[in-house]
């Protein structure tokens, strides 16, 4: 089988995208200090290039989670495989996801930083996959709603491969 790739949102759209959540971000969070959470590997591209559009001052942070059914619930546990390494308590944090789908992994996470007693947490994705949830999880500022389609380039990867591709597309299986 052959991949194929077929272009989603181009390189241009992906960043005009990401400055309008800028801009959001710093007429929201004006007069504070924001610490930005990035939930590795897939959101790295987004949240640099988030990060150097805003004009507040942040903080950063890195995790790497991952959710795993518990034998009768997909959506049972959470793997911390990187914690965070500081303490979030009292800041204003912002979780910052590249794709939420099941939103199993990001309700979970956010349970679990709540706990930690920042003064606020909330949620930012470039990609939401609304039809395939299957945990709701209040999300505050999402780039693009897409279709019910496995996604890849911009930091998203299919067995590791097409993180670094500048744009987002669909990746399709043919024959050859
Ligand atoms: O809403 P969900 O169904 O829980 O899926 C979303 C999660 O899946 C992806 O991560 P993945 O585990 O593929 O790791 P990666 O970011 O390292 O590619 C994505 O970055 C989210 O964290
Ligand atoms: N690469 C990739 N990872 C995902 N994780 C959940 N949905 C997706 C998707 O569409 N693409």
């Amino acid at each position: 089988m052959k991949e194929v790739i077929h272009e989603m949102f181009s390189e241009e759209q992906v960043q005009n995208k990401i400055v309008e959540i800028a801009e959001k971000l710093n007429k929201e969070y004006a007069g504070q200090s924001l610490h930005l959470i990035c939930i590795l590997k897939g959101s790295i591209f987004f949240f640099t290039e988030l990060a150097k559009h805003l004009t507040i001052p942040v903080t950063m942070d890195f995790m790497v989670v991952s959710s795993y059914g518990n034998g009768t619930s997909s959506s049972g546990n959470l793997e911390i495989r990187k914690d965070l390494e500081e303490p979030i308590e009292g800041l204003h944090c912002l979780i910052v996801e590249d794709i939420i789908d099941s939103g199993n992994t990001l309700s979970l996470t956010r349970k679990m930083l709540q706990g930690r007693g920042p003064a606020s947490l909330k949620i930012c994705t470039l990609l939401d996959k609304p039809e395939r949830r299957e945990t709701q999880v209040e999300v505050e500022y999402t780039g693009f709603v897409i279709p019910d389609a496995f996604v890849v380039g911009y930091g998203l990867d299919y067995a590791q491969k097409y993180r670094n591709l500048p744009y987002i597309g669909v990746l399709e299986f043919v024959e050859e």
